[in-house]
């Protein structure tokens, strides 16, 4: 390819830097991080891939990024030595996002230009950041081990397309020039790019140079003026962050350095760095979010923590670092003992990542522990005490996960879950919380699962509850059924559903109601008979029941079974799920149920009455048109 070639973006990123150019205005000076960030990789690459083939370095082994301006050409140039692109990966890289889940990111997009700005920054520019205050972005690039001959120039305008071409580039690596638009000129200034340098990329470990200014007197009586001169100074600090000692690191420069490596717009809830020594030795620093990204729910989605051994860069995204459910969080890994060679296929097997895994999952545990216990702490400001519920709110579903998947941090997890229930409209009951205030005589942890608070809230199976002064835990995220299984008691105290198998309260069920439940089972018998009958397609059995108080009737599933909620969720999952049929309860007490079996349209009102508890418990009716049909035909 030697003509210039005129290529259109991915339509998502066309959208996408629709979007940077009119939404990111506030935040405006995030571009030089994003592009140094950009460099600094392209560095670490070279770094990683000349273990194995030195002669990459070519005659340039010192890694560096540039940042120089010209203000007549109003330019601004960020130059990096590190592994450049190739033409295919420049028309790859810069004109697609390869980030999965990015189809669906878009979709979000609300139109409303604040809360848009905020999704970008979960989601991510980097490199189109750079339209924000470019109006034409030309980059020039050469891969590291490919003939100068095989240069790249790509340019683009930022709106539909961009051009390609070839070019001959004896230096390695890219240089990415920004022409300012008339609003940003600002940027052509020594001192305004050391203090964003300074603010947003000094944890970076490579230098980054810029050309040393000099104070020139004026002539002729003109006032003086500072100009650039031909010699470079590095303008960074240029040690890796977590290398440094933690007293001297500012609160400002860890979260600078969580907003570097995660693109997050927004503070980190809370951060941990330590030098772990012992049979394996490393340095961890590792953040909690406060927003959870677009792509959670994606189990596959990157890894947010960095690999690096003895400060070379090896991996982004090393899943094998942290247990799935933790993938939330974000942060470096720094060994001092794995071999730079690592591959993903060795990670996975290796003694000392297992150690480092465990040492993570540890560390993370205790800073949820430490935020959870933040909330009732006497000296804790006001931001502090609110951070548990905000990262609850965020992440406390992914958390549930690790029920199932971390045996050994089971109780850990346990106590530092969080659910609604009949007493607290917030998710804010811990099982702790419950316990100290269950009822003398009271065996069980009651909960119900639901598809959202208000179904949970209204289920006629609580009603017994309910009228007994039982608080009930209101499971209503997905993942709730599943993770309860793992979870079958808290402190030596079972977990219940109050829709599964026979209510038995025990103790707290007195010895006349229990009678009268008993006498009202014996004189029901003809009707549950025919009721049986009638359901017989539809019910495993009908009988009579203690829990409800002000409904007719509801469903239920046998001990041990699967919820019909799970199971509906299964099947709109795709996923086959047993068939089993639920049983139907009525309340002996209720009109409507004693009226049944003198009824003329008895066989109509045991349908209705099925189906209503099915619609009750959120399910729907499998054929709602005769349900509609058979009310219509009593009301008439
Ligand atoms: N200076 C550079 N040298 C070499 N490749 C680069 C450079 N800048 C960008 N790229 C390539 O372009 C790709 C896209 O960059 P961009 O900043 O948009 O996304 P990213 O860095 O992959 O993701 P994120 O910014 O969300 O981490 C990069 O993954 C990289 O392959």
């Amino acid at each position: 390819m030697s003509q210039k070639q005129t290529l259109s973006f991915q339509a998502e990123v066309a959208q996408l830097l629709h979007l940077v150019t009119h939404s990111l205005y506030s935040n405006k000076e995030i571009f030089l991080r994003e592009l140094i960030s950009n460099a600094s990789d392209a560095c670490d690459k070279l770094r990683f891939e000349a273990l194995d083939n030195g002669a990459l370095y070519e005659d340039a082994p010192n890694l560096e990024v540039r940042v120089s301006f010209d203000k007549d050409a109003k330019t601004l140039t960020i130059a990096d030595n590190g592994i450049g692109l190739t033409q295919q990966e420049a028309i790859d890289n810069l004109g697609t996002i390869a980030k999965s889940g990015t189809r669906e990111f878009m979709g979000r997009l609300s139109g409303d230009q604040k809360a848009d700005a905020q999704l970008i920054g979960q989601f991510g520019v980097g490199f189109y950041s750079g339209f924000i205050v470019a109006d034409k972005i030309s980059v020039e690039s050469r891969r590291a081990g490919v003939p100068p001959e095989e240069g790249v120039r790509w340019v683009s305008g930022g709106a539909g397309d961009f051009e390609v071409e070839t070019i001959t580039r004896p230096e390695r690596g890219t240089s990415v020039t920004l022409h300012l638009r008339d609003d940003s000129l600002d940027y052509l200034s020594t001192w305004k790019l050391k203090s964003i340098i300074s603010k947003y990329s000094d944890h970076i470990s490579l230098p980054i140079l810029m050309r040393k200014e000099e104070w020139k007197d004026g002539e002729d009586d003109k006032p003086g003026d500072h100009v650039l001169t031909e010699e470079w100074e590095t303008v960074n600090k240029a040690t890796a962050l977590w290398s440094r000692p933690k007293k001297d690191i500012t609160p400002e420069q860890y979260t600078e350095f969580y907003k570097a490596i995660s693109h997050d717009f927004e503070d980190p809830l809370a951060w941990s760095h330590n030098r772990v020594e012992g049979s394996t030795e490393y340095t961890q620093l590792l953040y909690i979010p406060a927003r959870a990204p677009f792509d959670l729910w994606n189990r596959e989605k990157a890894a947010g923590v960095k690999l690096y051994v003895k400060r070379v860069f090896i991996m982004d995204e090393a899943e094998a670092l942290l247990p799935t459910y933790l993938r939330f969080v974000k942060g470096v890994i720094d060994s001092a003992d794995l071999p730079l060679n690592v591959s993903r296929e060795l990670l996975q097997e290796s003694r000392d990542v297992k150690a480092i895994r465990e040492g993570n999952t540890r560390r993370v545990l205790s800073m949820l522990e430490d935020l959870a216990k933040a909330q009732t702490a006497e000296d804790a400001s006001e931001e502090d005490k609110g951070k548990f519920a905000k990262f609850y709110g965020e992440f406390g579903a992914v958390l549930k996960e690790g029920l199932g998947e971390d045996m050994g941090n089971r109780d850990r997890l346990a106590k530092l879950l969080r659910f609604a229930s009949t007493a607290s409209d917030t998710v804010s009951v811990s099982l702790a919380d419950y316990k100290a205030r269950m009822k003398e005589g009271q065996e069980a942890i009651y909960y119900v699962t639901a598809e959202t608070q208000a179904a949970a809230a209204n289920s006629p199976q609580l009603e017994i509850f309910r009228k007994k002064g039982l608080e009930v835990l209101f499971m209503t995220d997905r993942v709730d059924e599943w993770a309860l299984n793992y979870l079958t008691d808290f402190d030596g105290t079972p977990l219940q559903s109050v829709a599964k198998g026979q209510v038995d309260l025990g103790q707290l069920q007195d010895e006349t109601e229990k009678k009268a439940a008993e006498e009202a089972a014996e004189s029901f018998k003809p009707v549950l008979a025919r009721l049986k009958e009638a359901l017989k397609d539809k019910a495993q059995d009908v009988r009579v029941t203690t829990r409800l108080v002000d409904s007719p009737a509801c469903l239920v599933v046998s001990e041990g079974g699967m919820s019909l909620q799970l199971s509906r969720l299964l099947k709109q999952a795709g996923q086959k799920a047993p068939d089993a049929k639920p049983v139907l309860e009525v309340n002996a007490s209720h009109p409507l149920v004693q009226k049944l079996d003198t009824s003329p349209n008895f066989h109509d009102l045991a349908h209705i009455l099925f189906d209503q508890a099915l619609l009750a418990e959120g399910g729907m009716p499998e054929d709602p048109a005769a349900y509609v049909k058979r009310v219509n035909a009593l009301l008439a």
